[in-house]
């Protein structure tokens, strides 16, 4: 693991910062916001308008917060409009890397062997973690923003002129909503899990393993009664669920300790996380290879051995009596 203090890399820094056991994940610190015309968006500097080839994804597809920006990429068809570059799947001393590896990318705009080059070109003096996603400017040569959040509002509208998929994973109507649901998903689940996994004492760890489970069992009860969770269009709401739920049997059970249940015993999430897969262009951005191997290869202090399990055999393209992508 790695971090930068005032540009200066430290390369033994262990994952997570804890405070009685408790994870604590820092808030991203490049805020900027893509607008269609370059005024400021709700942080940051303006400056940053949409423009086609003018701004780069930094991704690790292992990543439950970098596939966010991946999935509005493919579902508002920005593929032409906003390049991309892959990390190796391996965390490791130096951090997010482009060595070769199936499925990886060199960097093909800065020619950086590592991501923290992006982060000290953008800020010399920068002091922090060195995450994906990173939206990168190629015109102002600077980082616009790394919080996933924020990077898929910018996906989901700020681009409209420029392509013909105008659905709206944020519609006005249903903006409080979302955030309600986000909020809870947010603390209980996407980043619930590595509260589970990056517990550090007992009771930390059991104190979320419940929180998680209840949360678990609440959006059971909501897809029963409803298509998705802010209704029945499919919103960021969803997309934001989706990644965690895709990698849940597969790493978070078994490598985070996340194991009351499987994704898969859970008859309404298990359909509607297939459905989801099958949304056109969703399936391409799920890689689990990538994914095994980032967590179980790169958190040695929780796999020492680094070896990466050969299962479960899942399979997210089975039919389902969803339909997928039927609403928006
Ligand atoms: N709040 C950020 C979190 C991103 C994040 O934590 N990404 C992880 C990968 S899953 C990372 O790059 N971690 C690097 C590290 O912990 O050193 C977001 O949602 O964009």
């Amino acid at each position: 693991m790695s971090l930068l203090i005032k540009g200066q890399l430290r390369s033994n820094w262990l994952a997570a910062e804890t405070e009685d056991g408790e994870f604590i994940r820092q808030d991203s610190q490049f805020r900027h916001w893509i607008t269609p015309d370059g005024a400021p968006g709700p942080s940051g500097e303006g400056g940053f308008a949409a423009e086609p080839d003018r701004y780069h994804l930094y991704v690790c597809l292992a990543c439950p917060w970098a596939h966010r920006t991946l999935i509005f990429r493919a579902l508002k068809g920005l593929g032409d409009l906003i390049s991309v570059s892959v990390v190796n799947p391996y965390m490791l001393d130096e951090g997010w890397n482009f060595h070769p590896y199936p499925g990886s990318t060199p960097d093909q705009v800065n020619g950086f062997e590592f991501l923290h080059q992006a982060y000290t070109l953008a800020d010399p003096e920068y002091t922090g973690i060195i995450t994906v996603p990173t939206l990168w400017d190629k015109k102002r040569r600077t980082i616009v923003n790394n919080e996933s959040a924020e990077i898929i509002r910018m996906f989901n509208s700020a681009f409209d002129a420029f392509i013909d998929r105008r659905s709206d994973y944020y519609p006005k109507d249903l903006r409080g909503e979302i955030d309600l649901v986000n909020e809870r998903i947010y603390e209980n689940l996407n980043n619930g899990v590595y509260r589970c996994g990056f517990a550090t004492e007992q009771t930390a760890y059991e104190r979320n393993y419940e929180k998680l489970f209840d949360t678990l069992d609440w959006v059971e009860e909501r897809l029963s009664r409803q298509p998705y969770l802010a209704g029945d269009q499919i919103t960021e709401a969803d997309w934001r669920l989706f990644t965690t739920l895709v990698r849940f049997d597969a790493v978070y059970y078994s490598h985070f300790k996340c194991n009351r249940r499987r994704l898969i015993d859970y008859p309404h999430l298990w359909e509607y996380t297939r459905e989801l897969y099958q949304v056109p262009g969703v399936a391409q951005t799920v890689n689990m290879d990538h994914i095994k191997t980032h967590y179980y290869g790169s958190h040695k202090h929780l796999n020492p051995s680094g070896i990466i399990p050969r299962g479960p055999d899942l399979d997210f393209s089975s039919p389902t009596t969803r339909n997928p992508g039927r609403r928006n």
